[in-house]
């Protein structure tokens, strides 16, 4: 979906789906637009964070991501545009902390501190009492580590921990940056159970990452920037539809990723040499092989080359490789 201006039918239909009850979509982002030095870093950007529901907010280094969640929590101001957090400007929110809760940078713990320590800490600012940081660390399975200085954690603990404390005030809304970063196999299938426990309880998550292939199992809606442009927004499926497919020619075989591209293309179907060599086709894997039977003497035919379904990383890079054309 390309950026444009804010659409108040397209968000009453987002939130009435995300929502389920016809309530206000949990982040509302309109036409927020910011330059730096001259350069639009963020770029009329809108989209809609539904409750009940996990977002991934993606794009690659650089895309406008964090300017974006800095200008949404009132830590940037914006050049022209807006957003709603839970229905009003996220300065204008009565307790944000019980409402909010976020963690954005890498979590910032004095090390000498047990983790409970930290959490009794935080727990003032977040409004909440001190029995709120047994149940946190009860949640997040940091319960028998509480005592232990957070200097001897390991990074999934830091982890747990940064979560446990974006969760003191009982919120409503979860933004995490890079949540899975640095857990094992283990903690992230714990980590996607959780959120996926707490949207369905009601909750939103926004959930920033370039773990894709984690994201592609967590997610429910996608929304990706590239270059300060919204280039995508919507349900997870929309993406990695059915009519689509990537083609990868094994190493050495005739013609490279370029000439099966062509071979294709010339069969009429859209074709895109993404950055990893592979080719994205917009046609099912069968489609896109049986193109490649009927190819012309000298063209590569279908031996040597797989076809496999689009997965989130290969929609990835062709959404964000489209400015260049691709190398088809
Ligand atoms: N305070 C600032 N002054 C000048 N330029 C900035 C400032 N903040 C961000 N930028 C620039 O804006 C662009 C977008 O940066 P931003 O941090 O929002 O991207 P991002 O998508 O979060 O990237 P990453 O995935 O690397 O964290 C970058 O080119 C960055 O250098």
């Amino acid at each position: 979906m390309a950026a444009g201006a804010w659409a108040p039918e397209r968000a009453e239909r987002a939130g009435g789906r995300d929502a389920g009850h016809g309530e206000e979509a949990a982040v509302a982002v309109r036409g927020l637009t910011k330059t730096y030095g001259g350069r639009r870093v963020v770029d009329g950007v809108s989209f809609t964070v539904g409750r009940g529901r996990i977002t991934g907010f993606l794009g690659p280094n650089g895309a406008g991501k964090s300017t974006t969640l800095r200008m949404v929590f009132g830590l940037v101001r914006p050049d022209s545009g807006g957003a709603e957090v839970l229905g009003r400007p996220y300065r204008e929110l009565r307790s944000p902390a019980r409402r909010v809760g976020a963690a954005l940078e890498e979590g910032a713990f004095v090390p000498g501190r047990t983790g409970r320590n930290h959490l009794r800490c935080a727990a003032g600012p977040a409004g909440c009492g001190p029995g709120r940081v047994d149940e946190v660390l009860e949640q997040v399975g940091l319960a028998d580590a509480a005592r232990r200085r957070v200097g001897g954690y390991s990074t999934g603990m830091r982890q747990r921990l940064a979560l446990a404390t974006a969760l003191l005030g009982d919120p409503e809304l979860l933004v995490l940056d890079e949540p899975a970063n640095g857990l094992d196999p283990a903690g992230m299938l714990w980590l996607r159970r959780f959120l996926r426990g707490f949207a369905e309880a009601g909750g939103a998550v926004l959930l920033s990452s370039h773990l894709l292939g984690e994201m592609e199992q967590t997610v429910d809606d996608v929304v990706l920037l590239d270059r300060g442009r919204l280039v995508h927004e919507g349900p997870l499926e929309g993406l990695l539809h059915e009519r689509q497919c990537v083609l990868s020619a094994r190493a050495g075989d005739r013609g490279g990723p370029a000439a099966v591209a062509a071979a294709v293309a010339a069969a009429g179907l859209r074709t895109h040499v993404l950055p990893d060599d592979r080719v994205w086709v917009g046609a099912p894997e069968r489609e896109a092989l049986a193109a490649l039977e009927g190819h012309a003497e000298g063209s590569p035919g279908p031996d040597g080359v797989r076809a496999e379904r689009c997965t989130l990383e290969s929609a990835f890079l062709k959404l964000t490789d489209d400015e260049n054309g691709g190398r088809a």
